[in-house]
């Protein structure tokens, strides 16, 4: 019997962040392996005219839920929405929702944030730092809380190089960050963003940072841990491979490989790209969540879920797994056919954005407007290639993460819980792992049927001999204007037309004495 799955039975766990990527992974693991606990409160907020109600239907309904619903039928009445905005003040949540909070809860998962890089210092700040600490005030009068899990990221100190599982201390407290941006108008806000920052590359990894500080200054008695882990990337076994449902991370990226729009990226082929499965840190995170009640270490342990020192891969290794599957298993509609240049000079990748992505993109547009349609590419391109600057720090440079408190925690555990539990990703075999992460975004994200494969693999021929056609034309177009042009071309031009010639009369030749 696995310890943690019983360990969670009869509780109730308060999850923020739970409509989000990990959150809903994070509440499948547990209904599956604990169906017997209490409740789950989650925090949600309606969104895209969707209620609280028609959001958790949806997520139930869905695929990843499946299992679940075999295990635990009544999954239904084991989750309680809650209305919650994290941006209000108490959370905008009722009185009476709050003091069934606060008398019940037993385990918090704190997931929620604005993970968008390029979010305002202000928002950031509001979600990232103030709600958490909020929450953690929530929590502090809890009387039957046992653990306090909260979700940073391992980037939140990509300034250092090597980091290790302790809390770094920004230059700036909180608190002052806080009460400063209340007064602050917005202007001024984004004039003092870079200073703040640093070397830092955007708001999000330094509001995570300041939201670990937080959590550590107003800890109290309570029972803490942070998990930070790297790149969250697609289920690798559980409950299913490949599961993914949101552009975050590498996602995104896979997709406009796919569909021929991302021909090129600054990329250090040699880095380390420090991916991890969203299960296994699920699993980490469950593992911590009992290990911190049940072991009450004295101070907030800091636990690396990261892949980099068990079984690294690197973004070379990944881009090639990436193009390879998309050559058995193509995007339907490509708009060209996938292929990927990594590149670490910024005079090719200047070259390489205008040349196979702006180009195409305009003649394209160029091509919609004359058949009478709205174009849209160059704006979807420009759109594209801001995200991957967005990224390019992230895939350019290697981390050294230590690893020692998921060490000890993985060696604490029990045979079954290693297995039930496991976080262990040197067992991870890569280029199974992509293939199915490029899978899964095609059935999952995209929700592609399999069936359109042939079809799919029909286009990307049509696509190849349209660009040979066109690069041929071009090639006749770009040398007839050249001879019209240049003598120095004609001259060229005609020294080898008379050196085909020659060589043709005399293979003529040769071949005629032969008889
Ligand atoms: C073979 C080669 C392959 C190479 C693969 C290499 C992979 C490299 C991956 C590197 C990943 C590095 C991640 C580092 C993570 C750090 C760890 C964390 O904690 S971080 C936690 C993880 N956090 C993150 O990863 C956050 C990254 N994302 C962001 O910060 C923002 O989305 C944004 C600033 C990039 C775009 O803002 P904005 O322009 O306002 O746009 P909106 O958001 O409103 O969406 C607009 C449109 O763009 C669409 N779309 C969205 N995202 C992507 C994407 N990634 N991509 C493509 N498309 C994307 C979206 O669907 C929408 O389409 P439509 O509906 O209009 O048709
Ligand atoms: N994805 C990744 O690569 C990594 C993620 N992390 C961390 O993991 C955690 C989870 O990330 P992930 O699941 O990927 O993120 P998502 O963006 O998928 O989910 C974010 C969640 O936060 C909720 N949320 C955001 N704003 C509010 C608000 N104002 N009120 C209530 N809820 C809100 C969202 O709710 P809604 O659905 O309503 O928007 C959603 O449920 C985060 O703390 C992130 O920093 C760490 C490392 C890498």
């Amino acid at each position: 019997m696995s310890m943690i799955a019983a360990f969670y039975g009869g509780k109730s766990i308060l999850i923020t962040g739970a409509t989000g990527f990990m959150g809903k992974v994070l509440m499948e693991k547990l209904f599956r392996t604990s169906p017997d606990l209490k409740v789950i409160y989650i925090l949600v907020r309606p969104k895209a005219g969707q209620t609280l109600q028609q959001r958790v239907f949806q997520i139930l309904n869905s695929k990843l839920f499946e299992k679940v619903k075999e295990v635990c039928p009544n999954v239904h009445e084991k989750i309680r929405a809650i209305y919650a905005d994290l941006n209000q003040n108490d959370f905008g949540i009722s009185k009476e929702d709050m003091q069934e909070l606060l008398s019940c809860t037993n385990i918090i998962f704190h997931c929620a944030a604005t993970v968008r890089f390029d979010d305002t210092l202000r928002h950031a700040v509001q979600l990232n730092v103030t709600a958490t600490q909020q929450l953690l005030l929530m929590a502090s009068q809890m009387p039957k809380l046992e653990a306090f899990i909260h979700i940073s990221t391992a980037f939140s100190n990509c300034n250092l190089k090597h980091i290790d599982e302790v809390i770094y201390p920004c230059p700036v407290e909180p608190k002052k960050i806080i009460d400063s941006l209340e007064w602050l108008d917005d202007a001024i806000i984004d004039e003092i963003t870079p200073k703040l920052i640093g070397d830092r590359p955007n708001t999000y990894t330094y509001t995570k940072a300041l939201g670990e500080m937080v959590v550590q200054q107003e800890s109290g008695n309570m029972n803490i841990a942070i998990i930070r882990p790297s790149i969250v990337g697609a289920t690798w076994q559980e409950p299913f491979p490949g599961w993914v449902d949101n552009l975050n991370g590498p996602s995104g990226l896979i997709i406009a490989a796919g569909k021929g729009f991302l021909r090129a990226i600054k990329a250090t082929p040699m880095a380390v790209a420090d991916l991890i499965p969203v299960d296994t840190v699920v699993n980490l995170t469950l593992a911590v969540g009992w290990y911190t009640a049940v072991h009450r270490p004295k101070s907030t342990l800091v636990y690396h879920c990261t892949s980099g020192n068990f079984n690294p891969c690197n973004w070379g290794k990944m881009g090639f797994q990436i193009l390879a599957t998309f050559e058995k298993i193509p995007l339907e509609r490509a708009f060209r056919r996938p292929y990927a240049d990594f590149t670490t000079n910024n005079f090719t990748t200047q070259y390489r954005n205008a040349v196979s992505h702006r180009a195409p993109a305009i003649i394209y547009d160029f091509y919609l407007r004359l058949t009478g349609r709205k174009p849209r590419m160059t704006k979807l391109m420009n759109r594209l290639l801001r995200t991957v600057s967005m990224m390019e720090y992230f895939v350019n440079q290697s981390w050294e993460w230590s690893t020692y408190n998921t060490e000890m925690l993985m060696s604490e555990l029990s045979p079954e819980d290693q297995r039930v539990f496991n976080f262990d990703v040197r067992q991870l075999n890569w280029l199974e792992y992509i293939e199915n992460y490029v899978l899964g975004v095609k059935k999952y994200l995209l929700k592609e049927d399999m069936a359109g494969i042939p079809e799919a693999k029909q286009h990307l021929k049509r696509l190849r001999n349209i660009h040979y056609l066109f690069n041929t034309a071009l090639f006749l177009i770009a040398w007839r204007l050249l001879i019209a042009r240049s003598q120095m071309a004609r001259n060229v031009w005609f020294f080898i037309v008379s050196f085909c010639y020659k060589f043709l009369s005399y293979f003529r030749a040769s071949s005629t004495l032969k008889v």
